[in-house]
């Protein structure tokens, strides 16, 4: 290829600052070193976690950086090393990283992955500490070893899913990151059976697959909670049987949902990233037997708490990342459910639009009528 080896130029959002607009600039995209990948970045949609980082309440938000994480292109060029993927190859970069070598990789436990995680957590690459991307010569960051908000970047290879080549990756750029996070925390994390009582806080993309993902298991009821009616319409098509809005009732959402229950549900997960929602998540859950799973993401200095005695009466507080699963050995599979017609990817995108209205796209996520928001890089 003319470009591999070279440095690229090309358009990426950059956020020189917490919450001042992205400002779309002609990145310097250097060449993939060893053990790295470079990206065309075809379609990245936006997650809320790149607006709770652009925030600035992200404790390992560092500007000026590059976000997005959930996205798919094609391989431009790999450095010395690389024997997984090859220019060409389709792909979906995977914020949470599979090494299948560390301990995390090895133990069974965890989806968690250790080989460079420290590295992406402060925006640069493993091998010398350093960003692949600048502008006139200022490194800028990147963001949760991914930053696809761009139409070229640098992954590490062990960062990196090879997908089949026939799917729409302007459709499975969704499997980055929010409609498995939802699924995974059903299926690998909770682990619900079928005629569980689930209940769901928050029904934005990640909640609506949590809703999905509990259909799929066999769940006997499936309780959305959320404070915007709005969302309980669509809800219904991702499985949701019964609504619960906040707002209309004096009680404490744990007692409401406790009193509809018989005792408590089996399940429940937070999807939203509010502490106070992860109590009342946890304490509407059944005595003996009920777990909750955190999935929101909380800012920068939040805290969980409940009486202890919630745990000791049998209670189990757990949390999620990309749903547990394994992102590189998993990706491709998801993306075959989703090509078999078995889980849903389309109908949570509801707005399409280009790199250069990244700033719209964002006004649209506080919007309650958005969910995915997909932006074409390349147009
Ligand atoms: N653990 C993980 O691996 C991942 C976590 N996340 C996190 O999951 C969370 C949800 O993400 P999205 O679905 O994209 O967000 P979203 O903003 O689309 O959905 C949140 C929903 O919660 C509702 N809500 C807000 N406050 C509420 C309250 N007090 N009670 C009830 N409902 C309330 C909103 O109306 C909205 O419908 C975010 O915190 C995000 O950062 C996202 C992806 C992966
Ligand atoms: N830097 C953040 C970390 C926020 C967080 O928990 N991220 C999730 C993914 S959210 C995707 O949209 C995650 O997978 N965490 C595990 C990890 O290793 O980062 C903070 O410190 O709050
Ligand atoms: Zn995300
Ligand atoms: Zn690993």
């Amino acid at each position: 290829m003319a470009t591999t080896g070279q440095f690229i130029t090309c358009k990426a959002a950059v956020a020189w600052e917490a919450n001042k607009p992205l400002v779309i600039e002609d990145v310097q995209v250097a060449p993939p070193q060893a053990g790295e990948v470079r990206i065309k970045i075809l379609f990245t949609a936006l997650c809320h976690t790149d607006a709770y980082t652009w925030s600035g309440k992200d404790p390992e938000g560092l500007f000026p950086c590059i976000l997005g994480h959930e996205a798919a292109g094609i391989v431009e060029s790999v450095g010395e090393g690389v024997t997984e993927v090859q220019p060409g190859d389709h792909v979906i970069p995977c914020y949470q990283a599979e090494c299948k070598e560390c301990k995390f990789c090895r133990s069974g436990k965890t989806n968690l992955c250790g080989k460079v995680r420290a590295a992406t957590g402060v925006g640069v690459m493993m091998s010398d500490r350093k960003s692949r991307f600048s502008i006139n010569g200022t490194p800028i960051y990147h963001f949760m070893g991914t930053s696809t908000f761009s139409q070229y970047t640098v992954v590490h290879d062990v960062s990196v899913a090879k997908i089949d080549p026939v799917a729409p990756l302007e459709k499975v750029c969704l499997l980055g990151c929010g409609v498995p996070t939802g699924l995974g925390a059903v299926w690998n994390t909770a682990k619900v059976e079928s005629g569980s009582i689930v209940a769901v806080f928050g029904l934005g993309t990640v909640g609506l697959a949590v809703a999905e993902g509990a259909k799929a298991a066999g769940a006997s009821r499936i309780i959305g909670i959320d404070i915007d009616s709005k969302k309980f319409d669509v809800a219904k098509n991702f499985g949701v049987t019964e609504f619960v809005n906040p707002k209309d009732h004096e009680k404490p959402i744990q007692q409401v949902l406790v009193d509809l229950t018989d005792g408590g549900v089996d399940y429940s997960f937070e999807c939203i990233g509010n502490v106070s929602v992860m109590r009342a998540a946890l304490e509407c859950c059944h005595k003996g037997w009920g777990t909750s799973v955190i999935v929101g993401v909380a800012a920068s200095g939040q805290e969980i708490s409940t009486r202890p005695f919630q745990l000791v009466t049998g209670r189990v507080w757990k949390g999620t990342a990309f749903g547990g699963f394994k992102s590189r050995s998993q990706v491709p599979w998801l993306v075959e459910k989703y090509m078999k017609k078995e889980i849903k990817v389309d109908e949570y995108i509801t707005h399409n639009l280009t790199l250069g209205e990244i700033n719209e796209a964002f006004d649209l996520m506080h919007e309650g009528g958005c969910l995915r928001c997909v932006l074409a890089t390349h147009v």
